[in-house]
């Protein structure tokens, strides 16, 4: 098992080129099953998710190649047996989404529930619920959904519940070949929601509304091929930004769309970083200026990103005073905390809420990873700690972020990647 060797304190400076994102790619990669013609997807990023997706994709019909340039080539000509079995399910969250767009073209499928990092129950309840409105019977069998609709689904009113970005994206997958109009009310509105609509729309789809709370979908009989070129990854962006801030020095990060991390900058200058976006670049500076602490709360967006939290809490450590942490989405993803403490952090977690007490000089230690996003908030606190930290399980990091130690080492950063048998 890989795990990266960090040795801390060397401010980043340079440039580094954000990939497209991974939690649209997985969702665009899924409307290859809406077609027979082939869907082509640009700035993808390579990832173990976006791997895994391909090979559950492969098992399902769809011709999978990657090519040069960061493109994806996916062709659903003729689909085999809808069937998703668990061992190509269970890694991720954005596989369980093959579900919706398998009902609606083939009107039957058997798919594993997902996995996806372990930061909470996340049902699927919302996913079912949005299909059964749409026509389909859905039955529960050892660990496998059932859904049928051998007629074809039919438009249906939906108001979630609770905001999802994963349902909403799951009923736009069912809807657009759906017979009549849908009308999807409290959705999610990330920039992945209104990237997956626009790629279907290039498809010949009718998506109108995403980006708002209410997304309206006029069923059309069949969609066609595109080209389509993937949204700049928000994570990945504000993860770099956060380390740029957390070490201190200048960074200019390239191939973002600023306007999709409002949340990150305010809170960012709050703590007196400097942030300049440009049309599709964005620069962090903090020359020596300490860091002041900031409070924030995780919310669906336009709101703070809970897959940023981890990151910016690793920052707060270093912050002047006391910061309160709150993640509203999750109710298990603190589990970041205690890795932190290892590195020297005071973090008190009570419930749903953090208190981070800075600033403290953080030390390198050996530290476990134990999701995606509280990996990279280990590799931030280890960019900034003095001394050698070691962070284990690094196969969580490769879900999420592509060439990870290229782009900060091109920044300064002292980080290697150390096969196992290289440590022994
Ligand atoms: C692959 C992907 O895109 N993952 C992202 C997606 O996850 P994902 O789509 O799983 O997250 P959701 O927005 O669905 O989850 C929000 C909340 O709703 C709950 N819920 C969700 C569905 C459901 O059927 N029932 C239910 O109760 C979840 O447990 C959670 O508490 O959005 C999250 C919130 O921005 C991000 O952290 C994940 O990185
Ligand atoms: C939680 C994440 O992924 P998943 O939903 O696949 O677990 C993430 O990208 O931070």
């Amino acid at each position: 098992m890989d795990r990266i060797r960090i040795r801390g304190g060397k401010p980043l400076s340079g440039e580094i080129r954000i990939s497209g994102a991974k939690n649209s790619a997985l969702k665009l990669m899924a409307a290859s099953l809406l077609t027979d013609e082939p869907l082509i997807l640009r700035n993808m990023p390579r990832l173990a998710d976006t791997r895994f997706m391909g090979q559950l994709l492969a098992h399902l019909g769809v011709r999978v190649e990657e090519r040069d340039g960061a493109v994806l080539f996916l062709h659903g000509q003729t689909l085999s047996e809808p069937f998703a079995p668990y061992d190509l399910v269970r890694k991720m969250r954005a596989t369980f989404n093959v579900l919706g767009p398998l009902v609606a073209r083939l009107g039957k499928a058997k798919v594993s529930l997902p996995g996806g990092c372990a930061i909470g129950a996340r049902p699927v309840d919302l996913h079912l619920k949005a299909l059964e409105a749409l026509g389909a019977r859905i039955e529960l069998e050892e660990g496998y959904v059932l859904a049928s609709a051998p007629d074809g689904l039919t438009g249906g009113q939906i108001s979630f519940p609770m905001v999802s970005v994963g349902a909403t994206e799951h009923a736009m997958l069912a809807a657009v070949l759906a017979r009549g109009e849908t009308i999807l009310e409290n959705c999610a509105r990330e920039p992945e929601i209104s990237d997956l609509a626009d790629c279907l729309n290039a498809m010949g789809a009718d998506v109108t509304g995403a980006g708002t709370p209410t997304i309206a979908i006029r069923g059309v009989e069949r969609l066609s091929g595109a080209t389509w070129s993937v949204v700049p990854d928000r994570i990945e962006t504000g993860t770099y930004a956060i380390a740029a801030a957390a070490t201190g020095g200048r960074v200019t990060l390239t191939n973002v769309a600023p306007q999709h991390n409002r949340a990150l900058w305010s809170a960012l200058k709050q703590a007196g970083v400097g942030v300049e976006t440009g049309e599709d670049t964005v620069t962090i500076a903090r020359n020596g200026t300490p860091l002041s602490p900031v409070d924030i709360q995780t919310a669906p967006w336009p709101g703070f990103a809970t897959d940023l939290q981890a990151q910016f809490m690793a920052l707060m450590t270093l912050a002047e005073g006391a910061s309160l942490i709150r993640e509203t989405i999750f109710e298990n993803r603190f589990m970041h905390a205690p890795e932190l403490a290892r590195l020297g952090a005071r973090i008190d977690v009570h419930g749903n809420e953090a208190v981070v007490r800075g600033p403290v000089s953080l030390k390198g230690a050996p530290v476990m990873a134990t999701d995606l996003r509280a990996s990279v908030s280990l590799v931030i606190a280890g960019l900034a700690a003095s001394g050698e930290t070691l962070v284990n399980r690094v196969y969580h990091l490769d879900r999420g972020f592509e060439h990870l130690e290229d782009k900060l080492s091109r920044c300064g950063a002292d980080i290697v990647r150390e096969r196992e048998q290289e440590t022994r």
